[in-house]
């Protein structure tokens, strides 16, 4: 266990209601430091393994293990704390808090991941190095998030994730808003950092020219068993 960073053990995941979209998993393991590119069309339950994975929805079977922790078994406030610790998160809309500045949007994780917070021992001077090494311009931690581009609120999203070094980072669809050019550049830059803390990543997307990038590429439908209920 101790150079997996997360593991999925027969996982059973069915949303309630009508749609019936139901998934199971059987087995997916990630190594410590190993890049991952998950494939799969709309509607293949991307998203949903991925909030299965980082426990803002709980499986109905199985285990979610990250860094030796079963993260669907805890408790919803431990659970909450595990995945702050554990996981950097980039979303497809980035959601950052639209009034808060650069700086506070990259610190936010650390409030609720005290041993983050310690290997971020500098947490502002992390934080602008993170900055600069994405590139964003010097002074830009006290912008508000709102006036950047998409390309540096982007980037601002990155650093949020990779702040405090956690073991596993999931990006859900990060290059969609950005053009090809763009779209290396952010590679570049997030399997650099990665590389650096040996940050295991697991990403999302319908664009299967970016997999030669990544240690591995995995499709839905090789991973999974998806069912739909009839309309
Ligand atoms: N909040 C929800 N409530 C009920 N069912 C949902 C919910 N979110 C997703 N689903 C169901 O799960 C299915 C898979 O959705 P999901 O978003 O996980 O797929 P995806 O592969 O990420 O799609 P996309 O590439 O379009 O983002 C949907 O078709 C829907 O039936």
């Amino acid at each position: 266990m101790t150079n997996t960073t997360l593991e999925i053990t027969k996982l059973a995941y069915r949303w309630p209601g009508r749609a019936g979209f139901s998934l199971i998993v059987p087995h997916l393991s990630v190594a410590q430091g190993e890049s991952l590119l998950l494939l799969g069309e709309s509607g293949s339950g991307k998203s949903t393994f991925l909030s299965l994975i980082c426990g803002t929805i709980l499986p109905d079977k199985g285990r979610v293990d990250i860094a030796g922790t079963d993260i669907a078994a805890l408790s919803g406030g431990v659970r909450d704390k595990v995945r702050a610790e554990q996981i950097g998160v980039i979303f497809q809309q980035f959601n950052l808090l639209p009034f808060g500045s650069v700086m506070d949007n990259i610190l936010l994780p650390l409030h609720f991941a005290p041993a983050r917070r310690k290997r971020a021992a500098d947490a502002t001077t992390e934080a602008s190095q993170l900055c600069a090494a994405l590139g964003l311009p010097a002074g830009v931690t006290s912008a508000k998030a709102t006036t950047l581009s998409v390309g540096q609120q982007q980037r601002v999203a990155v650093a949020r994730a990779l702040i405090g070094q956690p073991p596993l980072i999931i990006a859900d669809e990060p290059t969609s808003a950005l053009d090809a050019n763009s779209q290396v550049a952010f590679l570049d830059l997030l399997f650099e950092q990665a590389n650096t803390h040996n940050t295991s990543l697991l990403m999302v997307s319908h664009d299967a020219r970016l997999g030669e990038r990544f240690d591995r590429v995995i499709r839905m439908e090789d991973i999974a068993q998806i069912e739909r209920a009839a309309a």
